[in-house]
C-alpha cells in the first residue's frame, strides 16, 4: 500500500516534473564545459601566444583598455598567472542593462579581443537551465521546484527499487544486456538511477539552495552563515547599484584610479595566487577589493577577498579562505559541488554525463510507464469482456470457501499473469466449471486450503522473488506454520524471463511451499518464458489433458486473441537432423534417442552447459495431408502467414490443427491460414559441447492414445534425418555452470541424463575432476544410457563416484535418492567442500525424492542455504 503510494507519487513527477528535468540535465551538461568549448571555438582571444616577456600589470591594463575603448569605466579585471591566459575584464554596463560586457585582454600587449564565440549561445543556456528563460523570480521558483522533484524522483526511486537482497552488490549495480522489452527497460532504469543517486541528490539540494531563497536560508542558517553569501560571480552582487550610480555620476568625471600600489600590495600578500578578480570603484579614494584563490584553494570558490585602499596600498582587510568556518566552507563548496569541479575534473566529467543521462530516465520511465499502461488497458478489456461472459474476480473478503469448483489465483506485477489468470478462468468456464479469479495480494497462505482445487499463475520479479502485490503472501508462507494442504490439488504456471538467473524463481518457490505442505499438483510445473505464446497454449493443453478443461473450450480459445505477446521470433536458425539412435532397445520404458544437430551457421554454435535447444515441432506429413482431403484444400496453395508466404501444407504443418467448427468455417486456404497459430517450442536440454560439433539431445518418444507426441514423435519418428529444424539456443540461468573447478555432484533419471552429461562433458575437458554422478532408470541392462562413456570416465579417473539406481533390478525399487541417503557421510563431505549440486530429470517422483532425502540428510536451512548460494541447481520438467 505505502510502497503503492510511492510508485504513484514517483511516475506522477516523473511524466510531468521529470519531463522538463530532461532538458535541465541536457542543458547543465552543455554547461559543464562551457569554458573550453568558447575557448576552443575563439581561438587567440582567452589564451594568446606565450610569449617571452613579463605580462602587464593591472594597472598598465586599464592605461591600454582606456586608449583602445575610451569612456569606458572597468568594473572589474580577472586574472589568472597562467602563461597566456587573457585577462578577463568587465564594463560598466549602460543604462537599464543589468550585465556589462565582458571582454578578454591580451595578457602582454593590453590589446581588447572581439566577444567570445558562442558567449551569447551560453548565456542564452545557462538562463535555461537556471530559470527557463522566465524572468528571474518566476524562474528561481519554477527551478525550485524541479530540484525537490528532483530529490523526490532520487529518493523515492531508491525506495521503490530496494532490493530484497541488500547486500547483494549485483542486485545494486549490474546492468543486464542480456535482458528485453520491460526488463531491460526496469533494468536500464533502476541501475542507472543508483548509480546516479548520488549525483542527482547533490544536483537537486544544490540547485535548491539557489532558486529558494527560504532553503538558502534555512541553509545557510544551518551552516552558521546567517546572510546569504553575496553572488559572487564577476560583476555579481551590487553591481546593479553600481550601475546606476556610475550613470548618475558620470558628469563628474571621476578622478583617476591608480592600481600599482594595491597589486603590490596584492602580490606581497598572495605572490602564488592561482586566480585573482579585482572589483574596481568608481572612485580612486574608494577600496579595490580583490577576490583571489590562493596558493593551495582546494576547490574555484575557496576564494579569499582583500580590500585594499588604491592610493597608499593600505589593506583595509583580508578575509582569508582558511579562515572560514566549517560552515562557511560549506557554502562555498555548494557551486563546485554542483560542477564536479570539487572533486576536480573526474568530478566534472562524472557530473556532466549524470546530466546528460536525465533524459535517458525520462525517456525510460516514460517507455515503462507507455507499457503499464498499454497493458492496463489491455487487462481492463480482458476483464470487461470476461465479466461480460460470466468470469470476475472476487470482491475483497469474499473468498467464498467452496463456492466455485476452481480458484484461479495469480501474483503478477505489470499485469500479464493476471491476464492469463482471466483467460485460464475464461478456459473453465466455457468448460462448465466455476471459476473464481483472485490475486494473491487479497489471500493469505492459510486460506488456501478453502480451495480444494487451485490453478495458480505466478510471475516473478527482482530476483526470483514475488511480484510486489504478492510480497506479503510470500512473507506469510515462509513464516506460516506446518498447516497441512494434503486435500488441496494445483496446477502452477510461472511466468518469467529465462535471462534472470533465477527463472520463475517465485513460481517454484510456491511450488515447492504447497508440495511441502502435502498439496497435490495436477501436473508438473509449467514454465513460461516471456510470454511465449506457444507455452501458453501447452498450459492450457495440459489442464485439456487433465480433464480440468475441455479440449473444445482450448480449440475455440486457440482461434481467438491469445493473452500472449508476440513470440519474439528472433534467434531462430537452421538447423538439421544429422543421427538418431535408439539408445535403450528392449526398456520397459519409452524409447529414448540419441539425436544430433548440425547447423552450419559458425555464429550458432556455442552454449554453455545447461543450456537448451529449443525446437519448432511439425506434424506428420500424413496428419496435414489427411486434415486437407476432409476439408478438400490443395495444400500446395500458397498462403500469406504474418508476411511471410509458403504452401498451406508447409503452414499447417507448424500450426497447431483446427478442429471442429474453425477448420470447415475456413471459406479457403488463406482464411484457414488467418486462423492458424504456431505451434509451441520444445525445450530439451543440451547434452554436448560446443567442441563435440553438433548439439546432443536425448529425447523420449512420448506414445498418447491417438499416436506419439508431437515433437518427440516429429524428432524420433517422422523427421528423416537430414530434415532441417527451426532451433534456438537458449541459456538457462537456472542450470548454468557454478563456475571453476568447485565439486559437483550431478543427480537425474532418464532422459535427465541429457543435461548432467552436457554438465559433464565440458567439465572433462575443462580437467575438472572432481565430479560424482547418481543416476537411476529402470534396468542396468538396457537402460544404462552412454555407459561406455561413463565407465570410460571412470577408469580414467574423470568421474570420481558413479553411483546408479536401476529401480527394477531387484526386488526392491531402488531410486536415486536412495543411493543419495546410502552416501549421506559422503554427500556431507562433499557439500563442506563446496560441491554444487544439479539435478535433471522428472520433476515427480526424482526431483522431489531428492529434494526430500537432501532435507533429510543436510537439513532443510542447509538446503536453503544450498539454494540462497546458487549451489542447488536443478532443470527438471
Ligand atoms: C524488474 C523485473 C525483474 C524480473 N525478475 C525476474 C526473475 O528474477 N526471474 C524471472 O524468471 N523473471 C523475472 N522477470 C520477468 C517477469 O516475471 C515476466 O516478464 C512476467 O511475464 C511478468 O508478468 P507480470 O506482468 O504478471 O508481472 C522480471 C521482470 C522485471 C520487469
Amino acid at each position: 500500500m505505502f510502497k503503492n503510494i510511492w510508485f504513484q507519487i514517483h511516475w506522477f513527477i516523473g511524466i510531468t516534473a521529470g519531463t522538463i528535468l530532461m532538458t535541465i540535465g541536457l542543458t547543465g551538461a552543455v554547461l559543464s564545459f562551457r569554458e573550453e568549448i568558447m575557448d576552443a571555438l575563439s581561438p587567440g582571444v582567452m589564451h594568446v601566444k606565450v610569449r617571452e616577456q613579463q605580462p602587464l600589470t593591472p594597472q598598465q591594463l586599464l592605461e591600454k583598455i582606456a586608449v583602445a575603448e575610451p569612456g569606458r569605466r572597468v568594473t572589474s579585471i580577472t586574472l589568472t598567472p597562467e602563461a597566456g591566459a587573457s585577462a578577463r575584464v568587465v564594463f560598466a554596463p549602460p543604462p537599464g542593462v543589468r550585465r556589462g560586457e565582458a571582454r578578454y585582454v591580451d595578457p602582454y600587449t593590453g590589446q581588447v579581443s572581439g566577444p567570445v564565440t558562442g558567449m551569447e549561445f551560453f548565456e542564452i543556456v545557462e538562463r535555461f537551465h537556471r530559470w527557463l528563460l522566465l524572468p528571474t523570480e518566476i524562474g528561481k521558483i519554477v527551478l525550485g521546484t524541479l530540484a525537490l522533484s528532483l530529490l523526490t524522483l532520487a529518493l523515492s526511486g531508491l525506495y521503490l527499487r530496494w532490493p530484497r537482497r541488500p547486500l547483494s552488490l549485483q542486485a545494486w549495480f549490474r546492468l543486464d544486456f542480456k535482458l528485453q522489452g520491460r526488463s531491460f527497460l526496469w533494468n536500464l532504469h533502476s541501475i542507472i538511477g543508483t548509480w546516479a543517486l548520488v549525483m542527482y541528490v547533490i544536483f537537486s539540494i544544490t540547485g535548491a539552495y539557489w532558486a529558494l531563497d527560504w532553503f538558502k536560508q534555512g541553509v545557510n542558517t544551518l551552516a552558521g552563515e546567517g546572510r546569504a553569501p553575496q553572488a559572487q560571480r564577476a560583476g555579481g552582487g551590487g553591481k546593479q547599484q553600481g550601475g546606476e550610480r556610475s550613470h548618475k555620476d558620470k558628469e563628474e568625471a571621476p578622478a583617476p584610479l591608480d592600481l600599482t600600489l594595491a597589486w603590490d600590495a596584492f602580490l606581497a600578500k598572495a605572490p602564488h595566487y592561482q586566480n585573482a578578480q579585482l572589483r574596481l570603484p568608481e572612485k580612486a579614494t574608494q577600496p579595490v577589493q580583490i577576490l583571489f584563490l590562493g596558493e593551495h584553494a582546494p576547490h574555484e570558490r575557496a576564494r579569499s577577498r582583500m580590500t585594499v585602499l588604491p592610493q597608499s596600498g593600505e589593506v583595509k582587510q583580508l578575509e582569508l579562505y582558511e579562515d572560514k568556518s566549517a560552515g562557511g566552507k560549506f557554502i562555498a563548496a555548494i557551486y563546485p559541488l554542483h560542477m564536479g569541479t570539487f572533486f576536480g575534473l573526474p568530478g566534472r566529467i562524472v557530473m556532466a554525463i549524470a546530466s546528460l543521462m536525465m533524459p535517458l530516465f525520462g525517456i525510460t520511465g516514460w517507455m515503462l510507464y507507455l507499457d503499464r499502461r498499454r497493458k492496463k488497458a489491455a487487462l481492463r478489456a480482458e476483464r470487461a469482456a470476461l465479466e461480460q461472459a460470466g468470469v470476475a474476480a472476487t470482491p475483497a473478503g469474499n473468498e467464498g470457501a467452496q463456492a466455485s469448483q476452481y480458484l484461479v489465483a495469480y501474483a503478477s506485477q505489470a499485469g500479464q499473469a493476471e491476464r492469463v489468470a482471466l483467460h485460464t478462468a475464461a478456459l473453465l468456464r466455457q468448460s462448465g466449471a466455476q471459476a473464481t479469479v483472485q490475486s494473491l495480494a487479497r489471500m493469505t497462505p492459510e486460506k488456501l486450503r478453502h480451495h480444494p482445487r487451485i490453478l495458480f499463475i505466478a510471475s516473478t520479479f527482482g530476483e526470483g522473488e514475488a511480484p510486489d502485490s504478492a510480497r506479503a503472501f510470500e512473507r506469510r508462507m515462509r513464516a506460516a506454520s506446518g498447516e497441512s494442504l494434503a486435500h488441496v490439488e494445483y496446477a502452477l504456471l510461472a511466468l518469467g524471463d529465462r535471462n534472470y538467473t533465477k527463472f520463475c524463481g517465485f513460481g517454484h518457490t510456491l511450488d515447492h511451499w504447497l508440495r511441502n505442505r502435502g498439496a497435490k499438483a495436477l501436473f508438473p510445473l509449467t514454465e513460461v518464458d516471456r510470454m511465449d505464446g506457444g507455452t501458453l497454449q501447452k498450459w492450457a493443453q495440459m489442464l485439456a489433458d487433465n480433464g480440468i478443461v475441455t479440449a473444445a473450450a482450448v480449440a475455440s480459445a486457440a482461434t481467438s486473441a491469445a493473452p500472449s505477446a508476440p513470440r519474439p521470433q528472433e534467434g531462430w536458425h537452421a538447423w538439421s537432423l544429422s543421427e538418431r539412435l535408439q539408445l535403450n532397445h528392449g526398456s520397459q520404458g519409452g524409447p529414448i534417442f540419441h539425436i544430433e544437430l548440425r547447423t552450419t551457421d559458425a555464429a550458432n554454435d556455442a552454449w554453455q552447459p545447461g543450456a537448451l535447444a529449443e525446437i519448432l515441432p511439425r506434424h506428420a506429413a500424413d496428419r496435414v495431408t489427411l486434415l486437407l482431403q476432409r476439408l478438400q484444400l490443395d495444400g500446395r496453395i500458397v498462403v500469406d502467414s504474418k508476411g511471410t508466404r509458403l504452401p498451406l501444407q508447409d503452414l499447417l504443418a507448424r500450426s497447431v490443427l483446427p478442429v471442429g467448427h474453425a477448420a470447415t468455417n475456413a471459406r479457403d486456404a488463406q482464411a484457414l491460414a488467418d486462423t492458424l497459430q504456431p505451434l509451441a517450442a520444445r525445450s530439451y536440454s543440451i547434452a554436448s559441447v560446443p567442441q563435440d560439433g553438433a548439439v546432443h539431445l536425448l529425447v523420449r518418444q512420448a506414445r498418447h492414445e491417438d499416436g506419439l507426441g508431437l515433437a518427440s514423435g516429429w524428432l524420433t519418428e517422422y523427421a528423416e534425418v537430414g530434415a532441417p529444424l527451426d532451433v534456438r539456443l537458449v541459456a538457462n540461468a537456472n542450470f548454468a555452470p557454478a563456475g571453476g573447478d568447485t565439486p559437483a555432484i550431478f543427480i537425474g533419471n532418464g532422459s535427465g541424463m541429457a543435461g548432467l552429461r552436457g554438465h559433464l562433458r565440458a567439465r572433462v575437458h575443462a580437467g575438472h575432476a572432481r565430479n560424482w554422478l547418481l543416476f537411476g532408470e529402470r534396468n542396468r541392462r538396457h537402460d544404462f544410457l552412454y555407459q561406455d562413456e561413463l565407465e570410460q570416465w571412470l577408469a580414467d579417473g574423470k568421474l570420481a563416484r558413479l553411483d546408479l539406481a536401476f529401480s527394477r533390478d531387484q526386488n526392491q525399487r531402488v531410486y536415486v535418492q536412495d543411493r543419495l541417503r546410502e552416501a549421506a557421510d559422503e554427500l556431507r563431505r562433499w557439500i563442506a567442500d563446496g560441491a554444487v549440486v544439479y539435478v535433471c530429470g522428472s520433476l515427480e517422483g526424482m526431483a522431489a525424492g531428492v529434494d526430500a532425502a537432501l532435507a533429510e540428510v543436510l537439513g532443510e536451512q542447509a538446503v536453503e542455504d544450498l539454494i540462497e548460494q546458487g549451489r542447488y541447481r536443478r532443470d527438471v520438467y
